[in-house]
């Protein structure tokens, strides 16, 4: 049985935030005190250590699982089905839906019920549910799809990646530039001649790196803020990622038995482009070669970091031939990998 992503969709928000736009920040240390250097340092400092330009935010009116819904009507679309047929629509997210400037996150009902509920679907056993596994859980959804495909126990499902990250981030973080919001969505199922699912590796590293990423108080000891937002020792991770993660994405490679050689495209979680590169570096060197050149396509610099959104969009992009230079044909090996809060690591090798 062949399991493939025979359908993509991705919903970019309308709102663009550029560096620039954070000149007038207050940007704190952990301890609420200020940085000894103006804005324009610590954001050409962060430019240059992330890659990142611009992000986009969703508009007031949309909240996470409405970005999904509308990715998830393209996906659909693409990939000419019929929504009634899904048995599964696996919804990876990690905040809820949050109301703009609430802090909350509302998951009654699951944001999966909610993208089910907007797109219309009839049929009761067509079953709708959360995933919660930091940035890596669009990729981990699609790998469960795939089991319950191979087990029999359904033949097509929707698997979604959608975040607003931006509702959940302490603006006096200068971290917090990093986020962005968006949804991505794919159709899995066993189709013949469509592509292939060849193999998968999956990990959680909860002993130290359990706490990398939490929820914490703000930085500003100004205000009585007892909001929890998103914060991360991003250096300990980003030593975690280069570690852990092209070791896992080598392992999976070698259970599909592909050479290296012939690996075209690898499409990795993007929180950070420097930290990307490092692991895709190494991931190569463990084969004694170089990284090849255009085999990590990238949009962190215009989209940021929207967690489980980053990879599904991408490859969205890619797919239809929005990415400048970037191209994938049938046939091609590629690689999805990623890493993120929990701590988890993910790794999918994929024929087109
Ligand atoms: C946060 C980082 C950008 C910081 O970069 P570095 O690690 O190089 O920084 P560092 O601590 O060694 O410090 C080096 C220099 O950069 C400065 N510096 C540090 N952080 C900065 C920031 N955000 N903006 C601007 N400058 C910054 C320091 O003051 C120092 O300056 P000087 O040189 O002047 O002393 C990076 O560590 C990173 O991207 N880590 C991984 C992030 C990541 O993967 N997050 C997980 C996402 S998971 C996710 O997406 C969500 C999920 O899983 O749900």
């Amino acid at each position: 049985m062949k399991i493939a992503i025979t359908g993509t969709g991705s919903y970019i928000p309308t709102e663009v935030t550029k560096n620039t736009d954070f000149l007038d920040h207050e940007f704190l240390n952990d301890d609420g005190t200020p940085f000894n250097h103006p804005n324009e340092v610590i954001i050409q400092k962060f430019e240059s250590i992330t890659g990142i330009k611009e992000r986009r935010y969703a508009t007031k009116n949309i909240n996470t699982s409405n970005m999904a819904y509308f990715a998830a009507e393209k996906a659909i679309a693409d990939a000419g089905i019929d929504k009634e047929e899904l048995d599964y629509i696996i919804f990876a997210h990690n905040f809820g839906d949050v109301t703009e400037g609430k802090g909350q996150g509302d998951t009654l009902p699951s944001l999966a019920t909610r993208v089910k509920h907007q797109l219309k679907i009839k049929n009761p056993k067509c079953v709708a549910y959360d995933l919660m596994f930091g940035c890596p859980g669009w990729l981990e959804g699609i790998i469960q799809a795939n089991a319950f495909i191979k087990s029999g126990i359904a033949k097509k499902c929707l698997v979604i990646g959608a975040e607003t990250l931006s509702r959940v981030v302490d603006k006096h973080d200068r971290d917090s530039m990093i986020y962005s919001d968006g949804a991505g969505a794919t159709i899995v199922e066993a189709k013949e001649d469509s592509g292939q699912i060849l193999a998968h590796n999956s990990a959680t590293y909860a002993n130290g790196e359990a706490y990398f990423l939490f929820f914490g108080e703000t930085y500003s000891k100004e205000n009585e803020d007892d909001h929890r937002y998103i914060k991360m020792y991003g250096r300990k991770i980003y030593e975690f990622a280069v570690i852990h993660v092209p070791k896992a994405i080598k392992e999976c490679l070698d259970e599909s038995g592909v050479d290296i050689s012939e690996v075209k495209k690898i499409f990795i979680h993007q929180a950070n482009e420097k930290m990307d590169e490092a692991i895709i570096k190494r991931f190569y060197k463990q084969f004694n070669q170089e990284m090849p050149v255009g085999i990590m396509p990238m949009n962190i610099a215009k989209l940021g970091n929207s967690s489980v959104a980053t990879i599904p969009t991408l490859y969205d992009m890619v797919r239809k031939g929005k990415v400048e230079n970037q191209t994938i044909s049938k046939g091609d090996v590629v690689i999805f990998a990623s890493v993120g809060a929990g701590m988890n690591i993910n790794a999918m090798v994929y024929k087109v």
